[in-house]
């Protein structure tokens, strides 16, 4: 990955200047940068795979040393240690409080009908247990209010149990004396699965009582949840101020390397394809896409708003009147950043929102009253296409129609294959996250893709730059000059 080399930018502070003079020292995840001006301040994660000049980056690290969310000046270290900076006698025999997010779709009989979640989970459980840990696992399963049965994560036992190789315990509680047993009699190499956590109120609520009692279990913590990194829960955020260390998981490691090393250093022409329902929803995403993206491919529902922003008709396709004002200026962002921003040119419509709705493919100019836009149409997925031909780095936000109906699913399903194409050709290709993620896997080309993000909301935030307290909270890699 390019984000996997030495830094080349140190523009990390807005009020610091950038120099070609600096030096460097090194950690076994991150590195150190020396700024002649301020003297050692800022770091670039070389394994987490950020930039220093990026805004995300800088988001994350601004918002950790001042509230007001400016970067102050005298940042010291910004990279987040991992589980794989732990040595074998930092694991062995230690109680290690896992938080993952396990969080899968279960069907009316309780069984699991998605388990990528779990299947992410296991390299750093796996690693716990080769290394002699007692794992002890935590998560969260729905939104129940209270103890709820169907909420219960023992239908997770057997597969969490086939896919470890170990017959993994499990707790009908996730704190309290019952639970304290369990714990005491874990072997080295043992899994406890506690029971979800967010039958707790005090969970969501972050309550430090709470935190404290799950901590307590624990010599060390690991998050690996990614998917709910973007919440402050006592199991997420508030358990780091109880237990040091406290370190990021593998996936949690994989999905910042992606999600925010691989899109702010990308390997050029990078492009974004942008969908999903509303523009209201994406503009966080496609306005911090804007600022790194070459080429801007916008689908879905939200087009219907550019298109009247442009004085077209729209039939009674989706609309957000009270957006035209901000398409148009993202139009315009587009064109004096010297971004590519290409709309679907033709687009399949529909007399009903319907899966059985009669259809026909118009140029986007000709859209009929009482018909509504559905999916892009043909020469825009030829046009869509050509232009991904000539990338290196892409990523996908948002499906191009309305995929869940067949008819209505041609432009998503093309624009999978194509991305599972040029990842065969090397490209780097991302989802992520949501129905994104939901379509590449209809199409059965989940796995030609480069990452594809266990997040939803997670992703989302971070594309759109915002700070994650889950990955705030963790410990800073300690620096070693070398
Ligand atoms: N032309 C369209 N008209 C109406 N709805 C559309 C259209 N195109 C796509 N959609 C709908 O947009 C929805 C997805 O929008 P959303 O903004 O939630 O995208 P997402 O980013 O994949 O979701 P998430 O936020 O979960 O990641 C799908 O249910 C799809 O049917
Ligand atoms: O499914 C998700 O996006 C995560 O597990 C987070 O769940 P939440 O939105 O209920 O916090």
């Amino acid at each position: 990955m390019a984000s996997a080399s030495a830094p080349t930018t140190l523009s990390l502070l807005p009020s610091s200047s950038s120099s070609s003079s600096s030096s460097s020292t090194r950690t076994r995840s991150s590195v150190l940068v020396h700024l002649p001006s301020s003297g050692l301040r800022s770091v670039g994660i070389r394994r987490l795979g950020f930039s220093a000049a990026d805004p995300v980056f800088a988001s994350h690290v601004a918002s950790k040393h001042h509230s007001s969310g400016k970067a102050v000046r005298g940042v010291v270290s910004m990279a987040k240690k991992s589980v794989g900076d732990l040595s074998a006698a930092d694991l062995k025999g230690k109680k290690v409080f896992v938080r993952a997010d396990l969080n899968v779709p279960l069907d009316d009989s309780q069984n699991i009908t998605d388990d990528t979640r779990i299947r992410a989970a296991i390299p750093t459980i796996k690693h716990l247990i080769d290394n002699g840990a007692k794992v002890i696992l935590s998560s969260h399963l729905g939104r129940p209010k209270g103890v709820t049965p169907k909420f219960s994560l023992a239908p997770l036992v057997p597969r969490l149990s086939e896919l470890l190789g170990i017959q993994v315990l499990k707790a009908d509680d996730c704190i309290g004396p019952e639970v304290e047993k369990l714990v005491a009699s874990l072997p080295e190499g043992g899994v406890l699965l506690l029971e979800n956590v967010r039958f707790y109120k005090e969970e969501e609520k972050n309550e430090p009582e709470f935190a404290k009692k799950l901590a307590s279990l624990a010599d060390l913590f690991v998050n690996d949840a990614f998917g709910t990194a973007h919440r402050a829960h006592a199991s997420t955020e508030g358990v780091t101020k109880f237990l040091k260390p406290s370190v990021a998981g593998f996936l949690l490691q994989k999905e910042l390397d992606y999600l925010v090393g691989a899109v702010s250093t990308p390997k050029r022409p990078f492009a974004a394809i942008v969908g999903g329902s509303k523009v209201s929803s994406k503009i966080g995403v496609i306005e911090s896409l804007l600022e790194k993206c070459d080429i801007l491919l916008l689908g879905g529902g939200m087009i219907f708003t550019f298109y009247k922003a442009q004085g077209l008709s729209v039939g009674s396709s989706l609309v957000e009147e009270d957006k035209l004002g901000l398409a148009t200026s993202l139009l315009e962002k587009a064109k004096a950043k010297g971004v590519s921003l290409l709309l679907p040119t033709d687009v399949v419509i529909a007399d009903k929102f319907s899966p059985d709705a009669n259809s026909k493919i118009v140029p986007a100019s000709a859209i009929p009253d009482g018909w509504m836009g559905l999916d892009i149409g043909p020469d825009s997925i030829k046009t869509f296409s050509d232009a991904l031909e000539t990338t290196q780095t892409v990523i996908w936000n948002g499906p191009m129609g309305v995929f869940e109906f067949d008819k209505f699913a041609v432009g998503t399903e093309a624009i999978a294959k194509k991305l599972a194409e040029l990842s065969n050709k090397k490209v780097t290709t991302i989802i992520g996250g949501g129905d994104s993620v939901a379509a590449v896997e209809k199409v059965g080309v989940a796995e030609a893709m480069s990452h594809i993000s266990t997040g939803g909301g997670a992703s989302l935030e971070l594309l759109e730059g915002k700070v994650l307290p889950g990955v705030l909270a963790l410990d800073e890699a300690v620096p070693i000059t070398v």
